[in-house]
Parts: C-alpha cells; structure tokens; sequence
C-alpha cells in the first residue's frame, strides 16, 4: 500500500498565481511549485481556515515507481526518435533453473515450464492468455504463477504443472474435483474452498487458473513472529476452514494434505476470509490409494500406523492446524513419524486403539507387542480394557530399523495438551475479568480439540458435528461436548470418476469447464501424454449406448444421461472430447460400479486400450451395462456372499485364495467399488451386446476372471471408508472372527498417561513468565511442511503389486491362470529393478505394466490415424515416452510390447 505522507501538504492555488519560470529551463507547471510556508500561529484565522480547506494529501508512492513511472514517456521527450519495445528487454527468469533442457528447450530439469516476467501462458481453445508477472509459490507439483489476465484485466493465480505423465495426471484430478466442489457443491462460494477460473494445456504443461489469494496462514503466523492468534480470529477461521471441511466431506473428497500452508487469505473480500487450496493429494473417500500423505505435522496416526483412512484423516490436519493458529507452534512438530507418534501419545495421553493397531500395517514398525492381542484384559480398577501395544522406546525402534529416529526440539515448557493451552501466555494488560473470561473460553478450545485429535477415526468428530462445538458457535461452554450422532451414511453421495482413458475416455466431460458453466469446452489434443483417440473408441465400452450419449459422434456438446436402478438415480455426465478424462457426477446415490481411485486408476489404465484394463473409464459404464447387476444403495453396509457371481469381488471365496490381503479386500469393497472393473466382473453375466465389445469381447477376461477379481480386491485393500466396516468385514476373508469395531471398542488407556478428557473443573493456571515455545523459538528451518512432497505420488506399493500382478496375469491371453505360472511370469518383471540404476535390464512389474499399456496406446494410435503412418519405431517411441524406459529395457522387453499390440489387434 502506498503510504500517505500526512506531514508533506502543499496549498492547492492557481497555476496562474504560480510564478513562471524566466531561465531556460521550464519545469512542468503543476509539478514543480515554489514552497509556501504556512505555520499556524503565523496566519490569522480566516486565513487558516481557508488554507486547510485547500490542503491535499499527497500520496506518496514508492521511491522506485515514482523514479521510474513513465520514464519511457520521459525519456520519449528527451529523445523522440527512442522506440522502446519491452520485448527486447533482458529476461527476467522466475524459474529456477532456467536453462531449457527438456521439451525443446522449453522446461529446465525439473520439468517445469522455464517463465520469465512477461511470458505469455495461452489458452488457445478459448483464445484466453495470460502474462506472467511474478512467482507465488513452487510446489511439488510444478510452479503458480501470478498472472495477468487480459480477458478480465484481474490477477489470477496460474499452477503450471510439471511436464511429467505423473504430475499431470494428477493435477487432472485436482482440476476434476475442484470442479466438483465448485460447481455442485459451492455454487456461491459460500464454502471457503479456491475457486478455479480456466484449465487448458500449454507447452504440454497442464496450467489450472485460479483466483488470485493473498498469504497463506503459515506466513501469518510467521508475520506475527509465531506467536498464536488471539481467541476469537483462531475461532472465526475454525468456523471458515469447517465449512470448507462440511463441503468436503458431502461431496465424498478428502483433501490428504490440510496444512496452513495451504489455507489462503482472500485479499478481495472484506471481512477477511480464507479458502482452501491445493486438492493436488486429494482423492475421493473410499479410493484411497496412496498410502504416504499428508505432511507431517499434520499427519494423522492412522495414515502413519497404515490403516485404512478416510475423510477423518483431514479433521485430525484440521485440529493440529486449529492447536497452531492458537499456540503460533506445530502441535506434533515430529521430526520422524516416530517422533511424531511420541509427541501424539505424550501430549494427548492414550494411544491408537487395539483394533487399529492390530490391523494396521506399520504397527510393527513403532509397538511392541506387551500381551496377547487375542485375549483383552481389563485393568482391574478402571474396568478399561488395558493394550496389548506399547511404543517402542528409541533403543527398540533403532534396534528393529537399524537407524535412530530423528527427535526435534521440545517447543512447549509442558507436556499435556490441556496444559500446553491453559499455560500459554495471555496478552500483555489484559484484565483479569478477560483472563477468567478467556480461560473458559481456552477450556472450550480444549475440548474442541479432544474431538479433533482423537486417536480413533471412528470417534473422531466429523466437521458437522464439530461445527456444533461451542467453541465454533460461540455458545459458553459448560461441559465437555457431546455431538449429535451422526446417521453412518454412504461416504459418496455426489461422486465423480477420472476415467484417463484415451480409448474411451474423454477429456473433461460434459460441463467442466470451470465456471464457465455456458462455455462447454474441451481440450481437443491437450493432454500432452494422453494423445487424442477418435470418438470411436468410445464404443469399447459398449455399455456407454445405455447412457445414450457416446453415441453423439459430434461429441462436443454435453450430452446428459440419467440411469436409474431401483433405489437411486445415477445422473451422469457423458463424456465428450476426444480424449482421456472422463468426469461423471452421480447425483443422489452412490456410484455402485464406480472405478477405483482416480490416482491409482490414472497409473494403470492410461493406453491399456485393449480393454481389459481393470480401470479404463469403466465404472460408470458398468451402470449402463446392466443395472439389475448392482446393489442396490440400501444393501450397501452388507456383502452378500451367497452371491459370489452377482458381487464378484466381494466373495470370500475369491478373496480367501489371497490370504488376509484380499479378505480384506473383499470385505471392505462394502460399497462395492470392486465393480469399478465391471469387464471382468459382469462378463459372465451380460450378453456381449449388453457388454458391447468392450466388454470382455476378446475372451481374455473370462478365462482369468478369478484373478481380475482378486486384483480388484486386492486394491480395494485400501479403499475402505471406515475402518470399523473394515474391520466387521474382515472376519469375511481371513477366517477370524474379529467383532471389534470402533464403535463397540473402548480406547485403551496408554501406560501411566492419563487419557481423560478435559473437564470444567479443570482450572487454569494463570500464565507463567516464560512463554510456551519462548524456550527454543523454531527455527523455521526446522519445518518440514513439505514433508510428503517427495513421496506424494508413491503409491502402496504392496497393493499396487498386488494388483498388477493380476493385472498382467488377466493379459496373458489363452495360457492357464496358473499361480505359479503368472508368478513366475509376473516375478521376472518384479525383479531387479533398480530406479536408480536406469540401466537396469529389467522394468518393475508397474513399469513393465505400463509399459505393456502404453504398447497397446501405441497401437491403437496407430490404428486410429492411420494417416499418419506409424511404423513400429513411432510405436515403441511412445511406449517409451510413456514411462521412459531405456532402449536397452525397450529391447528385453520388445516381445511384450508386441504381445500388447497383437492383443490390441485381437479386440
Ligand atoms: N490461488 C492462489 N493465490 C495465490 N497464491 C497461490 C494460489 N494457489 C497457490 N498459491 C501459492 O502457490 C503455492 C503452491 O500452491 P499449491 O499448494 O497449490 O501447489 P503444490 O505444488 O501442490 O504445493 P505443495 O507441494 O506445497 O503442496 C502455495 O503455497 C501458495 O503460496
């Protein structure tokens, strides 16, 4: 903001009054003006008067805009014949670095877009560009840009994603899910979540434009030397962050990476506000795929304990934010998850139940096992149910992990969460009346709290019921709050799939046009790694026809379709565009045949195009294929195993072949989200005109469908949406009977701490001298927001494997589904794969998965263009673009690539 100059006032007179210059140098009239002192006792009064009616503020603006405003005007005088043109100015890069290496020079390294002040991003589809003024932020996922936006003359906030395959695929996620939110979900946006303007590919950069927003919540806090904020603002953003949470949560999305980072200040509205940003982790609740989210700090125990999550893991974030905004400090500053997991179970007394440590796979790696998980002892004077768990002390966790976990620094002067707030400093000369008043109000905080950081997801608050706390309302606290129980619903109501699949798939479905709701555009040849497939294609996935609405050859105008089964209406946007992205938004019910996770599907299913792809753009079609195949949404919470066939993926006979993995599998698909792969699911059940030739037309399916189901199941590993359903259902596959569900089960109490919750009559101490943290300021140094960057796209790779050694059995055409054959055949490719050895001879069985995807892509680009006149060294260019193997592995692997194509002709 430019500053006002109060002090420097001029008397506004009359140019003429103004004497005129007799030298040869003739300034400007009104610029330059002799000085007229003027004091106040030297003038009378009427002259005073009139005086200060006249006086002007001057604004004065920055030294450096006033030196240099319209010096090209300027120096223009001095020497009419100077044509300045800004593009022959110097570059100023934004990027770092900034040597063109990849993409014809266009990216440096890193695969990011190489800007410099002034560079143009341009929406060629809608003839939108954008010049790059400055740089907000650098990510993991590429960088964002302040822009100009010529169209509306507005800033506008533009996240140019990495020219990587990975990145992309995700961002389209992000694109695809923003637009749900903003569309069906916060038409108004009344909900505190960033709004997206306008998404198009550039330079084979994918470039989402958002509105512009000012600081995030770290760099206030960093602005307010980390010191929290006071009650009544950490309440007000509560409130905000909350409603943006309600949204989330309605719309079946979990966020995965809620930090304060990513919680932006709106600069254009008054009274402040904030909004969420960064949906680039986020997924839908029930797909989850990727083990390894969230950062740190704000990770919850389960996603560390690798237990099944779901939106919960985003209100665990929420609590450790709300804690920081209080205290100025990270609640769990962890410096490892082990130190992360202490810190949890220090401050909040207790510790993760049983039933999830039992079921979770990293439990190993932080508890010990102190007696038998099978027989539950009550402590005799408490009656509570006494863990079989104990955390590792660092000598056991260095002895199990053969390396010391790393500890951090100590911020608080306590140890308990009520101390750590009743014991942090009030403000300077605040009266005692204000005191008492907001030690109330810091118990209702810690209350608030407990609700959040609560150990078991299944008792933690959902953002409804938190939204009730009086804390939010503002209600007086009098006791600890009790929520209203929350009817267990369906997790996804309103769901979207991404199909990326090129073969039938279409770019941004019907309507995505961010806010642009009028404009139905799509982005013909803009996915730079997905090429354009024609609308052909589309009939691989014959059940489409039921949507009526791939069968508009034009295809670039939204086509609606409405399946209904029995209990529910599947709304459902057909696809238009030519190319790989599909979005389909199902209204009022859940998405029975829905795919899988849009991440994990976007890694598979990419190029598969011989339809056998467990992910390609199915699940929707699988509603139109045969709807009386599908459960209906009140059969939901059970399995019905006495119809192995009809819920394939579910029955526990298939699943009990895999052992614990796939009962779980098979038990958690409660929702059946197993039937996002209905080509293999349903071809038994459909005639092949019901199917269409997409659907198991090539035999292949049906020969492994066991398997395929497996493999579903085996992704469904992670997909529950409550860990206590999962839990009920995993008696299902793996023989034991484990009735534990967080709902029945009591959290234990952790070893000498103290797991009650926060009374009224918990009195306050009055603030000690040395403030909480004030012993060690963080170094932000020490911050590790970004923590989960570099393993943000790693999947689980237990149930990738899993799921892709399935995958490549269900491809080996016509040979029997021999375990030991496919494992023999699968293990070849699992082995000795060396990421950091790119020599490597051998691809991992994911790369040689793609690989042998993106052999089919490539033949089926060929097929459809044949104008173009691939030869077979175009084809292995682009399987290799695909997932950059070396020509070294593209020659061990040749026979695979043309197994791929031959299956690919055999459709
Ligand atoms: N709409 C916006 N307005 C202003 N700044 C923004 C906006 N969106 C993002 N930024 C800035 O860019 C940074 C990176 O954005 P974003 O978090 O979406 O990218 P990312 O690659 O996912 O980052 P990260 O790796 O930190 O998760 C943000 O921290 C923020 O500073």
């Amino acid at each position: 903001m430019a500053d006002v100059d109060a002090s420097k006032v001029v008397v506004d007179g009359s140019p003429d009054e103004l004497p005129v210059s007799t030298s040869s140098w003739n300034p400007l009239r009104r610029a330059f003006r002799p000085y007229v002192s003027f004091s106040p006792s030297t003038v009378n009064a009427s002259e005073s008067s009139s005086t200060i009616a006249t006086l002007r503020v001057i604004v004065k603006k920055p030294l450096v805009a006033r030196l240099t405003e319209g010096i090209v005007e300027t120096y223009q005088i001095c020497n009419p014949t100077l044509k300045y043109s800004e593009a022959l100015n110097p570059k100023h890069f934004l990027t770092n670095p900034s040597t063109g290496v990849l993409n014809d020079g266009y990216d440096n390294a890193n695969s990011d877009l190489i800007l410099h002040v002034n560079f143009e991003l341009v929406n060629f589809e809608r003839k939108r560009r954008y010049t790059v003024k400055d740089i907000l932020g650098q990510g993991t996922f590429g960088q964002v840009a302040k822009c100009w936006d010529l169209e509306t003359n507005c800033y506008v906030a533009v996240k140019i994603i990495k020219n990587q395959p990975a990145y992309y695929r995700q961002a389209v996620v992000e694109v695809s899910i923003l637009h749900m939110l903003n569309q069906k979900f916060n038409p108004d946006d009344k909900h505190h979540i960033v709004r997206t303007l306008d998404y198009f590919v550039f330079q084979r950069h994918l470039c989402i434009s958002f509105e512009m927003l000012g600081s995030n919540l770290y760099e206030l806090i960093k602005m307010n030397h980390f010191k929290g904020f006071s009650l009544s603002i950490v309440q007000m953003f509560s409130k905000q962050i909350l409603h943006a949470l309600i949204v989330m949560k309605d719309a079946g999305i979990i966020h995965c990476d809620m930090k304060p980072e990513n919680i932006l200040i709106s600069t254009s509205v008054k009274p402040t506000e904030i909004k969420v940003i960064d949906f680039g982790s986020a997924c839908m609740e029930g797909r989850t795929v990727y083990s390894y989210i969230q950062s740190r700090y704000y990770r919850s125990p389960e996603v560390v304990l690798g237990y099944p999550y779901t939106a919960s893991i985003d209100m665990w974030s929420f609590g450790c934010i709300v804690a920081e905004l209080f205290l100025g400090l990270p609640l769990f500053p962890g410096a490892s998850e082990y130190d992360l997991l202490k810190r949890m179970v220090q401050i909040l007394g207790g510790q993760p139940p049983d039933n999830l440590l039992r079921d979770s796979k990293n439990t190993g790696k932080f508890f010990k096992h102190v007696r038998s998980i099978y027989h539950l002892e009550h402590d005799a004077t408490s009656e509570e149910l006494i863990s079989a768990y104990q955390v590792l002390t660092e000598d056991e966790y260095e002895a199990r992990e053969s390396k010391r976990p790393s500890i951090g620094k100590n911020y608080f002067n306590h140890v308990k969460l009520e101390d750590i707030i009743a014991n942090y400093p009030y403000r300077k000369n605040l009266p005692e009346e204000e005191i008492s008043k907001e030690s109330l109000t810091r118990l209702a905080l810690v209350d608030f709290l407990r609700g959040l950081v609560e150990f078991d997801p299944g008792k933690r608050w959902s953002p409804l019921q938190a939204s009730g706390h009086p804390f939010v309302t503002g209600e007086p606290f009098r006791c600890p709050y009790q929520p209203s129980h929350e009817t267990p619903r369906i997790p996804v109501i309103y769901t979207i799939t991404v199909d990326h699949n090129p073969g039938g798939g279409h770019w941004l479905a019907a309507g995505l046009s961010p806010q642009v709701s009028s404009v139905n555009y799509y982005l013909s040849l803009s996915s730079p790694h997905f090429q354009k497939v024609p609308m052909s294609y589309g009939r691989n996935y014959g059940s489409l026809g039921s949507h009526g609405s791939y069968n508009d050859s034009t295809g670039f105008v939204s086509s609606y379709g409405s399946y209904s089964d029995i209990n529910s209406m599947h709304a459902y946007n057909s696809p238009v565009g030519p190319c790989g992205f599909n979005m389909h938004v199902h209204v009022g019910g859940q998405l029975l045949g829905s795919s899988p996770d849009a991440r994990y599907r976007s890694q598979l299913s990419h190029g598969t195009g011989f339809d056998v792809s467990p992910f390609g753009g199915v699940g929707p079609m699988s509603l139109g294929a045969s709807p009386s195949q599908f459960t209906p949404p009140s059969s939901q919470m059970h399995f019905s195993s006495a119809s192995p066939g009809k819920h394939g993926p579910t029955s526990p006979e298939r699943s009990s072949s895999r052992g614990i993995l796939l009962g779980k599998a098979a038990a958690i698909g409660q929702y059946n989200k197993c039937w996002g792969y209905p080509t293999m699911c349903m071809q038994p059940y459909g005639s092949a005109s019901e199917r269409g030739p997409g659907f198991c037309a090539n035999g292949m399916s049906c020969i492994h469908s066991d398997a395929q189901f497996q493999g579903h199941g085996a992704h469904s590993v992670i997909s529950s949406s409550s860990h206590s359903n999962w839990k009920q259902q995993m008696g299902v596959g793996n023989g034991l009977s484990l009735n534990l569900t967080s709902a029945n089960q009591k959290s234990y109490p952790a070893h000498s701490v103290d797991n009650s919750r926060v009374v009224c009559a918990h009195s306050l101490e009055i603030p000690c001298d040395k403030p909480e943290g004030s012993s060690s300021l963080p170094d932000p140094a020490d911050w590790d927001p970004n923590y989960s960057d570099e393993s943000l796209l790693q999947e689980d790779t237990a149930e990738f494997n899993s799921l892709n050694s399935e995958f490549t059995s269900c491809v080996c055409l016509g040979e029997p589904s021999d375990a030991s054959t496919l494992t023999s055949k699968t293990g070849r490719y699992g082995h000795g794969h060396n990421q950091a050895n790119p020599s490597s001879k051998f691809l991992s069985s994911n790369e040689s998965l793609l690989f042998f995807a993106s052999g089919g892509l490539a033949y089926s680009l060929t097929e459809s263009s044949p104008s173009t006149s691939h030869d077979v060294k175009d084809i292995i260019n682009m399987a290799r673009q695909c997932i950059h193997v070396t020509t070294e592995q593209i020659l061990t692997h040749l026979p695979m690539l043309c197994l791929a194509i031959v299956c690919h002709g055999c459709i």
